[in-house]
C-alpha cells in the first residue's frame, strides 16, 4: 500500500472484521403515520433507551423530492476536482465541500458538501472563553448546477420541520413538556450534510467514517442501497447493520439528547463501512441548536436520587473546539461531552 493512501488506515482494533455478523433485533422501524401519539411516543422512548436509533417511515417529505436531492448530489460529486474545490471549506467557513475530514485522527474514505440551514449565522470564531471574536458561516452552491440549491433548500426545510416533529416526540417520551427544547433553535447552527463515500480498494482497512457520536441534538439521515452504517451495540458485543429501507430516514440521537436526558437516552456509536465494489450516497441533517445555548441536563431530569451528571456547557464554545479539531486533526481529537461529565 503506497504512503498516499496510509493516511486511510485504521488501527488494527478499528478496522471493520467482516467475518463476523451479529444476529440481533433488528434497529425498530417506527411509522410516523401512527394515530395514538400516546403508542408513538412509546415506540420511540423504548427505541431511544435501547438503540439510540431508529428507522422512521411514512414521515411526510415526499419521495419525488428525495429522487431529485439524489440526482443533484449524484452531479455535484461527478465534477472536476477544481470546480469541487472553488467551494473548499475551510477553518473560518465550515460550509461547502470538504474531502479530507478525519475522524479520531485517521482519514475518512469519503467526499462531503455541507450548508447551513439558516446561511449567514455567526458563530464564535474560538473556543478561548476570553475571545468574543465571531465569524459568520455562509452557504456556497456549485453555479455549473443551476437546480441545486433551490433542491437542496427545500430539502433542509422539510428536514428541519421533520426534526421538529422527531424532537417533540423525544421531549414527550422523556417525560417533558413537547416544546421543552424548542427555543434552542431560534439562531440554529443545524446543517444538511451530502455524504459521498466512492468504492475503496481496500475496505478492511479504511471507514467511510469512523467509530464516532454526534455531537448534535438528533441527525435524519436517508441512505441508498448499498449499505454500509453500523451502530454499535456493547450488549450483543458488536456493529450491528442498519439495513437499508427505500425511503425511510435513519434517526439517531446525538450528544446534546443524551446531556439533556441526564443519561437516560445514550448517542449510540456509529460508522461507516465500505465497499470494493459500489459507491454509498448519504444525506443526513444535524439538527443544532443557537450558539449561545448553554447545554445542561433538563431540570425535571435531575434530583437528588438523581444528580446531574454533567457540567453545563456552551454550545458554540463547543463547536467552534470541534471545527477547528477538524483542521488540525493530526494533534488534537476535539472535546467530547465525557470532557463535561460529573464524576461520582
Ligand atoms: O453515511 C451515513 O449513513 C452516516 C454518516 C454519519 O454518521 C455522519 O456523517 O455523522
Ligand atoms: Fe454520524
Amino acid at each position: 500500500m503506497g504512503d498516499m493512501y496510509s493516511a486511510y488506515i485504521q488501527s488494527t482494533e478499528h478496522r471493520p472484521n467482516f467475518s463476523t455478523f451479529v444476529e440481533v433485533d433488528e434497529i425498530p422501524i417506527i411509522d410516523l403515520s401512527e394515530t395514538s401519539q400516546e403508542n408513538l411516543v412509546s415506540k420511540i422512548g423504548k427505541a431511544c433507551e435501547k438503540w439510540g436509533f431508529f428507522q422512521v417511515i411514512n414521515h411526510g417529505v415526499p419521495k419525488d423530492l428525495i429522487i431529485k436531492v439524489e440526482n443533484e448530489a449524484k452531479k455535484f460529486f461527478e465534477l472536476s476536482m477544481e470546480e469541487k474545490m472553488k467551494l473548499k471549506r475551510d477553518v473560518f467557513n465550515a460550509t461547502g465541500y470538504y474531502d479530507a475530514e478525519h475522524t479520531k485522527k485517521t482519514r475518512d474514505w469519503k467526499e462531503v458538501f455541507d450548508f447551513l440551514v439558516k446561511d449567514g449565522i455567526q458563530i464564535p470564531s474560538s473556543d478561548d472563553p476570553h475571545d468574543l471574536g465571531l465569524c459568520t458561516q455562509t452557504n456556497h452552491w456549485p453555479q455549473c448546477l443551476p437546480h441545486f440549491r433551490e433542491i437542496m433548500e427545500e430539502y433542509s426545510g422539510k428536514l428541519e420541520k421533520l426534526s421538529y416533529k422527531l424532537l417533540e416526540l423525544i421531549s414527550l417520551s422523556l417525560g417533558l413538556a413537547g416544546d421543552k427544547f424548542l427555543d434552542c433553535f431560534k439562531n440554529q447552527i443545524s446543517l444538511t450534510r451530502l455524504n459521498y463515500y466512492p468504492p475503496c480498494p481496500f475496505p478492511d482497512l479504511a471507514l467511510g467514517v469512523g467509530p464516532h457520536r454526534d455531537p448534535c441534538v438528533l441527525s435524519v439521515v436517508v441512505q441508498d442501497d448499498t449499505g454500509g452504517l453500523q451502530v454499535k451495540k456493547n450488549l450483543v458485543g458488536g456493529w450491528v447493520p442498519v439495513r437499508p429501507i427505500p425511503g425511510a430516514f435513519v434517526v439517531n440521537l446525538g450528544d446534546i439528547f443524551q446531556v439533556w436526558s441526564n443519561d437516560k437516552y445514550e448517542s449510540a456509536e456509529h460508522r461507516v463501512v465500505l465497499n470494493s465494489q459500489k459507491e454509498r450516497f448519504s444525506y443526513p441533517f444535524f439538527l443544532f441548536p443557537g450558539p449561545h445555548i448553554m447545554v445542561k441536563p433538563a431540570e425535571e431530569l435531575v434530583s437528588e436520587k438523581d444528580p446531574a451528571k454533567y457540567k453545563a456547557y456552551n454550545f458554540g464554545k463547543y463547536y467552534a473546539n470541534r471545527t477547528h479539531a477538524d483542521f488540525t486533526k493530526q494533534e488534537d481529537e476535539g472535546k467530547e461531552i465525557h470532557n463535561f461529565k460529573i464524576l461520582d
